[in-house]
């Protein structure tokens, strides 16, 4: 008889949660997850990734719909409310719960509703919705509690015209004009979102340009189309004050502007869900933004204690998630000691898409490696003349000398699949990555992954490097 009821107790079933624990479950460990919500899928499912992500596809095919004489000709112009995109756009999430409850069900994972916290290294405490307590015991522990949106103190978000990205799923009206504070990836994609539904947008960046980890070219577009698509972007700026009545919000910037809209989305900046876990009761504590330390293999300073997803910071992708959970696995079923997960790509579903994987002109150019670059722009890809998505450019960078591929950005539709064609090819060991892929091999045609062979070209005839 083990002295534990599990092996392993994973906490929160986000997209870490839940891949940590079906790993260890196919591994044979008796595994229980727990989860707060009455429903599986973590902030993954139910406020971020998904729901934005469908918001966005809503937007898009509205987009298409208004801007195609054609489909003008069988349906009136007619303006849709808020609430109607998002009633449209929330139809994916019950598909979601129901694929992750299959997931867990089916390898068995013992599942249990309501807050977690720890009594002791090994005993962790859950708080059900009715207030009964229940008790259990493992070797090991897996926080995956995810994170939330960061509240500052002097922001009313009680208040019904104040939004965070997990409230604007609830926005019951349709402003004519939205304040987004916070140009990061979440205040891009909702800038995309809301001007895309033709409500004024105010994007107010605290840094100098967008997105400052893209390449230069790709952060100039973003900020080109969304102006273009009716976005005010305003860098360098920090708030002052927030005061919100009932007719609007109004925010006081430190640089002296003043602007009032219908609603404020604030998405300036998010913290780990780690304040209701009683961590002071295992000696281990979280930093300024709840996020808890890591070495590379999940663990904690806590033995047999490890942690994962957007509870450890960077990159908090959903994407990263997925593999850190199986990689936190491995470590715990003494598999492999090689997991942390790296070289991730950065999808992001703005308006045009953007996607990347390596590195950016600018830090080749701080390493002093002598590179070159491939471009092609989707308006010369005859799939993209086709579709009339012809906003976009795919550029390869790479080496001079021996033809590796050093980086790839794209932007404009379909940019985060295009991208994983670069990823398969920049993945080779050895000379195996070499730009040469790209005008060797036959593509499909028309195909937007054609835009491959064109910015290949592109960048062999700028290094003369090709025989013709
Ligand atoms: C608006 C938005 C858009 C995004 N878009 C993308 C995207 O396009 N692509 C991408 O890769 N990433 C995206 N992300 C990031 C992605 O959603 C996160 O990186 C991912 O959800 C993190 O997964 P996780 O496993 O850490 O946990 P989460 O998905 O955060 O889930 C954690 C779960 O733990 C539960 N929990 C917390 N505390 C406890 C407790 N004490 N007891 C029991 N359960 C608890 C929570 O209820 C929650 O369900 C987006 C995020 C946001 C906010
Ligand atoms: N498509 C995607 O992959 C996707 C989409 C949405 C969110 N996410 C993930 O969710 C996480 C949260 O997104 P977010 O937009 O809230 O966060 P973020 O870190 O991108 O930034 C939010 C805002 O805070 C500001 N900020 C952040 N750190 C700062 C600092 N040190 N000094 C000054 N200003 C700072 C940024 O300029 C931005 O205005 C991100 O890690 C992101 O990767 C991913």
């Amino acid at each position: 008889m083990s002295e534990f009821n599990f092996d392993v107790v994973v906490i929160g079933s986000g997209p870490s949660g839940e891949s940590a624990a079906i790993s260890c479950a196919k591994n044979g460990m008796r595994t229980a997850l727990i989860e707060t919500r009455p429903q599986v899928g973590g902030n993954c499912a139910h406020k971020g990734t998904i729901p934005s992500k469908s918001l966005r596809h809503v937007v898009k095919q509205i987009i298409r719909f208004k801007n195609e004489a054609l489909f003008r000709v069988v349906g009136d112009h007619r303006r849709l409310t808020f609430p109607q995109v998002l009633e449209a756009a929330s139809r994916v999430i019950p598909k979601q719960v129901e694929m992750h409850s299959a997931n867990l069900n089916r390898n068995r994972i013992q599942l249990y509703v309501g807050e977690a916290y720890f009594k002791d290294q090994n005993t962790v405490e859950v708080t059900m919705a009715d207030g009964a307590k229940e008790t259990m015991t493992a070797r090991t522990v897996v926080i995956a509690t995810g994170s939330r949106p960061y509240r500052p103190a002097d922001v009313d978000f009680n208040h019904p015209r104040v939004y965070d990205s997990d409230t604007i799923l609830e926005m019951a009206h349709t402003p004519l004009s939205l304040i987004i504070y916070g140009a990061g990836v979440i205040g891009c994609e909702y800038a995309s979102i809301f001007a895309g539904l033709g409500i004024k947008v105010d994007l107010l960046n605290s840094r100098e340009r967008l997105l400052s980890f893209l390449d230069d070219e790709i952060s100039d577009a973003l900020s080109y189309h969304l102006r273009e698509g009716g976005v005010m972007v305003r860098h360098n700026e920090e708030y002052e004050s927030v005061k919100a009545d009932a007719s609007g919000v109004t925010i006081t910037l430190k640089s002296g502007k003043r602007l009032r809209a219908d609603a404020l989305l604030w998405c300036n900046g998010r913290t780990g869900n780690t304040d209701q876990l009683n961590l002071d009761s295992i000696g281990l504590s979280a930093d300024h933004r709840g996020q808890l330390a890591v070495d590379e293999n999940y663990r904690t300073e806590i033995e047999d204690i490890y942690a994962v997803g957007d509870v450890i910071g960077w990159p908090s992708l959903a994407s990263a998630s997925f593999d850190q959970g199986r990689g936190v696995a491995k470590v715990i079923c003494g598999q492999d000691t090689e997991v942390f997960a790296k070289d991730v790509p950065t999808g992001i579903y703005t308006l045009p898409e953007i996607s990347s994987l390596g590195k950016t002109e600018r830090e080749l150019t701080s390493q002093k490696v002598p590179y070159e670059v491939g471009r092609a722009f989707f308006k010369h890809v005859a799939r993209g003349q086709i579709s009339g998505e012809d906003v976009g450019m795919l550029k390869i960078l790479f080496h001079v000398d021996t033809l590796e591929i050093l980086g790839i950005h794209c932007f404009g539709a379909e940019a985060s699949e295009i991208i994983h064609i670069g990823q398969a090819i920049m993945k080779q060991q050895g000379e195996a990555n070499n730009i040469n892929y790209f005008v060797s091999t036959t593509f499909n045609y028309p195909t937007m992954a054609e835009a491959y062979r064109q910015a290949a070209f592109n960048g062999l005839n700028r290094v003369k490097r090709m025989t013709h």
